[in-house]
């Protein structure tokens, strides 16, 4: 089995020091950065758009995997044409062009992924299986970094796990996690961690990055 993968999310960060995050990340061994993506419409929160994700993926050869948490109804052009690995969108604001999105994404030769809030259940994924690439399990409602992990996501991360069986679809899980949180994960079928508060306020985030990589999942 290939090793877990964990990016940071880079809203977590302090935004005065932008650079510093992203070189930390860099010499942390993560893979990747996560690009948490709020349009005050599907979520009550604003991040940031395709402007900050295009400069800071200029600065950094760290694949990007970018979370659209907004309302998919004008499109999603402006993140095609973005130099990153994957575009994961929300289930929940799929509508009747949900394959079509998904497979647009592909087409522009990015990985796709799908994202699930709290409130809706695994089964949900089973018709879009073969349009993706990864699963996003949110583990907190999504539109805010520092909240608390809902462990009564675990059954739900075992239950994906089952449903993916030996497709190549990355199991990503976002929302608290933390130092006491991350082995549950992993343990529950994930091999993907999107970290924010946590990794940012670690004391050794270099260390924490080894020791995901190398845990032993199932
Ligand atoms: O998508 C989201 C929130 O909507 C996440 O990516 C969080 O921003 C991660 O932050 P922590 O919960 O790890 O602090
Ligand atoms: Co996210």
């Amino acid at each position: 089995m290939s090793p877990n993968r964990v990016s940071p999310s880079i809203f977590a960060a302090d935004f005065w020091a932008l650079g510093e995050a992203v070189r930390l990340c860099e010499e942390a061994g993560v893979d990747g950065i996560h690009y948490d993506v709020m349009d005050n419409h599907f979520v009550p929160n604003i991040s940031f758009g395709p402007k900050m994700i295009a400069d800071l993926c200029a600065r950094t050869s760290l694949p990007a995997d970018v979370h659209l948490m907004i309302d998919l109804h004008r499109g999603i052009e402006d993140y095609l044409s973005l130099p990153v690995e994957i575009i994961t969108l929300h289930l929940e604001s799929l509508g009747k062009e949900g394959h079509n999105l998904l497979k647009t994404i592909r087409q522009r030769g990015k990985k796709a992924g799908l994202s699930l809030k709290p409130a809706t259940p695994a089964v949900a994924v089973e018709p879009y299986l073969d349009d993706i690439d990864l699963i996003l399990v949110m583990t907190v409602e999504p539109g805010f970094s520092g909240q608390k992990f809902m462990p009564e996501m675990l059954s739900k991360i075992s239950e994906i796990r089952k449903i993916i069986a030996d497709r190549e679809i990355l199991l990503q899980v976002d929302g608290g996690v933390n130092r006491e949180t991350y082995q549950k994960v992993l343990k529950a079928g994930a091999n993907f961690l999107v970290i924010g508060s946590a990794f940012f306020a670690d004391s050794d985030p270099k260390n924490w990055a080894k020791q995901i990589h190398e845990e032993q999942t199932a």
